[in-house]
C-alpha cells in the first residue's frame, strides 16, 4: 500500500483503447470493481467474448471480473471517471458521460496527452467546459500501456489540486510496480504530455533522415527549453517540467520506436507524408494533431517554439522534410542559456 488514504472503489474507464485497457487493469488490481467502456458495441462484445481487446492491446486477457459495455449509463453508481480519449474527441465523449452520469460531482483523472484544436484548451480546461461538477486531476509520465500491462516497472505523475483527492488517486492506481507520484500542477502535467509527442515526432524525424544520435540529443534538449519556456508562459511550475510527466515522458517517447509519434516521426523523415501514414494506422499519434495548436498557442503568448512549428509544418505538408532540417539547422548562433540571452 502507498497511502493510507481510501481508494476509489468503483471506477469507470472512458476509452477502451490501449492505454484505457492498461489503466481497468491496474484498477482491478488494487481492488476496485472496474467498467471498460467503449464507445463501439461490436468492440464490447469481441472483448467480452475474447476477454481480450485484439484490437489494442492483444495478448493480454481480460479477467472476468472487468466489466466490458458500449452502455455509458454503466457510470451510475461508479465514484470515479478515468478519461482516455484521444484529445480531440474528449470534449465530446466527457459531455455525454456527463449527461449519462446526471451531471454528476465526480473525481475525472484526465490520462489523455494533447491540446484540443478547436478551442485551443489544454485538457482540464476541456474538462471544465464539458462536465463543470467534475473534480479534475491529470495522470501523465513515461508509461507504454503494453509495459503497463505486462507488470513492468512505471513511475508517472498524478496532478490533483486537492492533496487528499489526489491520495485517493494513488491508492487506487498504485501497485508495487506501477508509482503515481502526487503533484498538484494539473497545467504543467497536461503541458508535458501534449509536447512531448510533438517534440517525439521531431525526433523520429531525425532518425529517419539518418542525422544521428548527437543530433537527436540536441534536438531533444533544445525541445525540452522550448517545452519549458511555453509552459511558464501559461502559468505552469518549470519543476513539472523537470518530471516524471515532462522530461520523463520525453526521454522515453523521443527515442522509442514503440512510440506512436516517434514513429511517425521515422516515416516523416523517410519521405512520407502524414496523411499517407495516418490513414494506414487505427492508433492514435496525438502529436500530428497537438502540433499546429501547440504553436498556434505558443505565438499566442509570445513564445518561440521552433522545433514544434517545424512539425506542424512537415505534418501540414507545407514544407518538405531537407527544408524542416534546414530551417532548425540554420538557426542564428546565440548564447545557450535564455537569460544570457536577454542582455546580449
Ligand atoms: N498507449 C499508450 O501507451 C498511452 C497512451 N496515452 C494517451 O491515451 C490516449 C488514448 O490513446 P490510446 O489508448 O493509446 O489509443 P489507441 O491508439 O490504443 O486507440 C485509439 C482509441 O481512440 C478511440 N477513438 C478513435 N476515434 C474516436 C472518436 N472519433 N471518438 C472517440 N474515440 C475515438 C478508439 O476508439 P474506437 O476503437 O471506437 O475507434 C480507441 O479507443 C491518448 O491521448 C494517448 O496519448 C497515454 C499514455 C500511454
Ligand atoms: O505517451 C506514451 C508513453 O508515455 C505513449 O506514446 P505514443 O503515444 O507516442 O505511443
Amino acid at each position: 500500500m502507498m497511502t493510507n488514504a481510501d481508494p476509489f472503489r468503483r471506477l469507470f474507464v472512458q476509452g477502451a483503447g490501449s492505454w484505457g485497457t492498461a489503466l481497468a487493469l491496474l484498477g482491478l488490481q488494487t481492488g476496485a470493481e472496474v467498467v471498460l467502456w467503449t464507445r463501439r458495441e461490436d468492440h464490447a462484445a469481441a472483448m467480452r467474448g475474447d476477454r481480450e481487446n485484439q484490437r489494442y492491446l492483444p495478448g493480454v486477457s481480460l479477467p472476468p471480473a472487468l466489466t466490458i459495455t458500449a452502455d455509458r449509463g454503466a457510470i451510475a453508481g461508479c465514484d470515479a471517471v478515468l478519461s482516455v480519449v484521444p484529445a480531440q474527441f474528449a470534449g465530446g465523449e466527457l459531455a455525454a458521460l456527463r449527461e449519462a452520469s446526471g451531471a454528476a460531482a465526480l473525481p475525472v483523472a484526465l490520462c489523455s496527452k494533447g491540446i484540443e484544436a478547436e478551442t485551443r484548451r489544454l485538457m482540464p480546461e476541456v474538462l471544465k467546459a464539458a462536465w463543470p461538477e467534475a473534480a479534475p486531476a491529470m495522470l501523465s509520465g513515461p508509461s507504454f500501456a503494453a509495459d503497463v500491462a505486462k507488470g513492468l516497472p512505471t513511475a508517472v505523475t498524478l496532478a490533483d489540486a486537492d492533496r487528499d483527492r489526489g491520495e485517493r488517486w494513488l491508492a487506487t492506481l498504485g501497485t508495487l510496480t506501477f508509482r503515481p507520484y502526487w503533484s498538484a500542477d494539473l497545467t504543467g502535467v497536461a503541458i508535458g504530455g501534449a509536447v512531448k509527442n510533438v517534440l517525439a515526432v521531431a525526433c523520429g524525424v531525425v532518425e529517419g533522415q539518418g542525422l544521428g544520435e548527437s543530433a537527436r540529443a540536441a534536438l531533444m534538449a533544445r525541445g525540452f527549453a522550448e517545452a519549458a519556456r511555453f509552459a511558464v508562459a501559461l502559468g505552469a511550475k518549470v519543476e513539472t517540467l523537470r518530471g516524471l510527466s515532462g522530461l520523463g515522458d520525453m526521454i522515453l517517447t523521443c527515442v522509442s520506436p514503440q512510440s506512436r509519434n516517434y514513429s511517425l516521426g521515422v516515416a516523416l523523415g523517410q519521405g512520407e507524408t502524414a496523411a499517407d501514414i495516418l490513414s494506414k494506422r487505427h492508433t492514435v499519434a496525438e502529436g500530428a494533431k497537438t502540433a499546429p495548436v501547440l504553436t498556434a498557442l505558443a505565438r499566442e503568448h509570445g513564445v518561440e517554439m521552433p522545433v514544434a512549428e517545424a512539425v506542424a509544418a512537415l505534418v501540414a505538408g507545407d514544407i518538405e522534410v531537407d527544408d524542416v532540417v534546414d530551417s532548425l539547422l540554420s538557426r542564428p548562433l546565440r548564447p545557450e542559456s535564455p537569460l544570457l540571452r536577454d542582455k546580449t
